[in-house]
């Protein structure tokens, strides 16, 4: 299956009247947060995302010079920036036009004002688009909500447990918002958020959850909040595992590689299904957290493994990366093997080291070469595999 082409919209067109400028002499989007702009550090979360296609900046007229003075990477994915309209909701409709010849199958609209908009939240928006028309993230709200008409005498208490407060990044088919916003734009109504233009379109739109760090940098109190999240995440180190297999031929018609039944003329030997991959892959995760090895947690005198899927050892080396509050980035098999040819069952192999994971199989890389037919590989009476991770896991020291 054709996966989807996704481009971002990043909206950097406002004046940041109400973050001031604070002694400083740039407007909000760029300014510096422990080193980085704002908008760098937001262009760089979506240019990150391995699903992202395109990112469209939509910056001021007054800010082309900041722009092009930017901490940014060259990228081919990012575009040339556009300029942007006198409201939010007018910057966002250049941006649409200026995709609409690219033709995306989906559009993800975000503030530049919110960099820490993280790959799991990208993730949950993106994945609720199978099955809605649009999607933003949204967090309860926890304070009770007074309606007053000005400012001052309360007239009504709001009931709390229907509300939720809406972030960005807000995803839709590209075709279904470019023609809501048009529409919006012909009546001349003015929205605050572009779920609010689906909704007001026909469209069915999703809730998922936010992300409390995903804050927008509004008021000028916020940058300081902002250095603080930056600060927690500091707090984050990655850990590379690494993890090697090896199993021999025995008489057979199929071998388990990567958690895939591939048919040949012989089987691989070993306790379980002798899945080699998946135990070079397991091995690698438990090295990077610290949990010894495939042996450790499922020990080949255990008769209760006989013949088990291997997907059960990767499953609890995942979990356990989960109880220790870590958060796999990407991993990486190499299969060396004179038969069978692996090359087309490795996205097969991606698709279920991600699912047994809870992944994405864009973090999953599976390769293979022969052994150029020299030693006991060459002689095909075995397989090799190799794998490493990498795994953000919270500092320990
Ligand atoms: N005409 C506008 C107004 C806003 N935005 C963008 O929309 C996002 C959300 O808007 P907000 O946080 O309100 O930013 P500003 O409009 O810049 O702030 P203010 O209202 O305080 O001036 C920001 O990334 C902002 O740059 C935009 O692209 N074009
Ligand atoms: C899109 C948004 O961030 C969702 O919360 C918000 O509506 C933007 O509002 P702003 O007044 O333009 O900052």
């Amino acid at each position: 299956m054709k996966s989807k082409s996704v481009a971002v919209i990043v909206v950097a067109a406002g004046k940041g009247e109400r973050a001031g400028r604070g002694g400083h002499t740039d407007p909000k989007q760029y300014r510096s947060l422990a080193g980085r702009t704002v908008l760098a550090r937001t262009i760089d979360a979506f240019l990150s995302h391995p699903a992202v296609t395109l990112v469209l900046p939509v910056i001021h007229g007054d800010h082309v010079g900041r722009y092009a003075a930017l901490d940014l990477a060259k990228n081919v994915r990012l575009m040339a920036p556009v300029l942007g309209g006198a409201t939010r909701q007018a910057s966002v409709l250049e941006g649409l036009k200026t995709l609409a010849p690219h033709r995306p199958d989906l559009v993800l609209i975000q503030d530049a004002a919110r960099p820490f908009a993280s790959a799991q939240l990208i993730e949950d928006v993106l994945g609720a688009l199978d099955e809605y028309d649009g999607a933003l993230p949204a967090l309860p709200v926890t304070d009770t909500i007074k309606r007053s008409l000005n400012g001052r005498d309360v007239v009504a208490t709001e009931d709390r447990r229907q509300l939720a407060a809406a972030q960005t990044p807000q995803g839709f088919r590209f075709e279904q918002i470019f023609s809501a916003h048009m529409r919006a734009s012909a009546v001349r109504r003015e929205f605050t958020d572009d779920a609010e233009i689906a909704e007001w379109a026909g469209l069915r739109v999703a809730m998922v959850s936010g992300d409390t760090n995903n804050i927008k940098i509004t008021h000028p109190e916020d940058f300081a909040v902002a250095e603080r999240i930056i600060g927690g995440s500091e707090a984050v180190e990655t850990r590379i595992g690494t993890g090697y297999d090896v199993h021999p031929f025995a008489p057979g018609d199929a071998v388990w590689l990567g958690g895939v039944r591939i048919p040949h003329s012989a089987k691989l030997k070993g306790h379980s299904d002798a899945d080699v991959a998946l135990h070079a892959l397991t091995d690698a995760i438990l090295g990077a957290i610290g949990e010894g090895d495939i042996g450790t947690h499922f020990p080949p005198s255990d008769l209760q493994w006989e013949g088990a899927a291997s997907t059960i050892f990767l499953k609890h080396a995942g979990k356990l990366v989960s109880a220790a509050g870590g958060r796999i980035v990407n991993l990486d098999v190499t299969i060396v093997a004179e038969t069978p040819r692996i090359a087309s069952h490795a996205p097969a192999m991606c698709a279920v080291i991600g699912e047994t994971l809870g992944i994405s199989p864009n973090r999953v890389a599976v390769k293979a070469t022969t052994n150029e037919k020299l030693g006991f590989i060459g002689r095909e009476e075995g397989i090799v595999a190799m794998a490493s991770a990498s795994i953000e896991m919270p500092r320990a020291d």
